[in-house]
């Protein structure tokens, strides 16, 4: 069966990756895109790589009221991407979601609304089934030592630090593992922010450069040991069969899920 989708931010890094993902998928259509500008034109027209004809809107309202969807694959940013999940849902439309940033309050907030409605909702701070094992793999790791620390990397164009993917690693640890405020009990940062961000008690560095596009060390230490584990990101094609597994998922779905560990076996 058919799945019509609506792609929001389809210009945008991963937007035209996931344009090819819907060319090439025989049971993917492209009904309609959302855009920030371009109004009443066709993704043909302005991204003209792309063999697919769909309108573009500008505003999320019209879209769901003119178009018959069933998935909007959303990949712009924490503002936008929040309000255009909760519109969708409330309109009875599922949502995948690749856009990061989201808190915890909107991750209440949009389960509700998808239990609701009765309708599935996929948010992944990650696509990449390397990276999906990487906080797999973290975790586990974490029942063996206590000491941890996350050093995540992007490019220097990326909007929220830390990263979706560095949080979710965090909160994973965090499960299995007794809170711990590492380092020296009496430690000081005479530079503020030089331990990184906090969560509970896990440091979590961000760095951004050019030429970098997706990466994250988990550093582990216990006594005369330490363990890395790493996963890079070297495109953004590495990210699309997730998104393809998510889209087909979410329509079985009648809740949110947070991850893809958690739909992945
Ligand atoms: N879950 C995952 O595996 C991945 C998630 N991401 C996340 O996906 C999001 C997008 O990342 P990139 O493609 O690198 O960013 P980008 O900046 O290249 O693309 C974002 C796009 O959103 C568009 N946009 C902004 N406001 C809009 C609006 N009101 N309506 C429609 N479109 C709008 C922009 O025009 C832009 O084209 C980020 O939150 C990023 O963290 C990125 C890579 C992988
Ligand atoms: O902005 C990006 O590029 C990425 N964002 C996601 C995140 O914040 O974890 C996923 C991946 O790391 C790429």
């Amino acid at each position: 069966m058919t799945t019509r989708i609506i792609l929001a931010g389809p210009r945008g890094r991963m937007g035209l990756e996931a344009l090819n993902l819907i060319a090439d998928t025989e049971h993917f259509e492209l009904v309609a895109a959302l855009d920030r500008t371009n109004k009443g034109k066709y993704i043909d027209e302005v991204v003209p790589t792309s063999s697919l004809h769909a309108p573009i809107y500008t505003d999320i309202d019209e879209c769901l009221a003119e178009v018959e969807a069933d998935v909007l694959v959303d990949l712009t940013t924490p503002e936008i991407g929040r309000v255009h999940t909760k519109k969708a849902l409330e309109h009875g439309v599922r949502a995948v979601v690749g856009t990061t940033g989201f808190s915890e309050a909107d991750l209440t907030e949009l389960r509700t609304l998808a239990e609701d409605k009765g309708i599935g909702c996929i948010i992944a701070p990650n696509f990449a089934i390397g990276a999906i094992l990487m906080m797999k793999f973290s975790q586990m790791a974490a029942k063996y030592f206590e000491d941890v620390e996350i050093i995540e990397l992007h490019h220097d164009q990326k909007l929220d630090a830390p990263s979706g993917t560095g949080v979710k690693t965090a909160e994973l640890i965090s499960e299995v593992r007794e809170s711990k405020k590492q380092g020296h009990p009496d430690e000081k940062e005479t530079i503020p922010g030089a331990r990184g961000a906090d969560y509970d008690g896990i440091r979590l560095h961000s760095v951004r450069l050019p030429g970098l596009v997706a990466h994250q060390e988990v550093l582990f230490g216990g006594f005369g040991q330490s363990l890395t584990i790493r996963h890079d990101s070297y495109n953004r094609a590495s990210f699309m069969s997730g998104v393809k597994v998510s889209v087909d998922t979410v329509m079985k779905l009648d809740t949110l899920v947070y991850g893809l560990e958690n739909i992945i076996e």
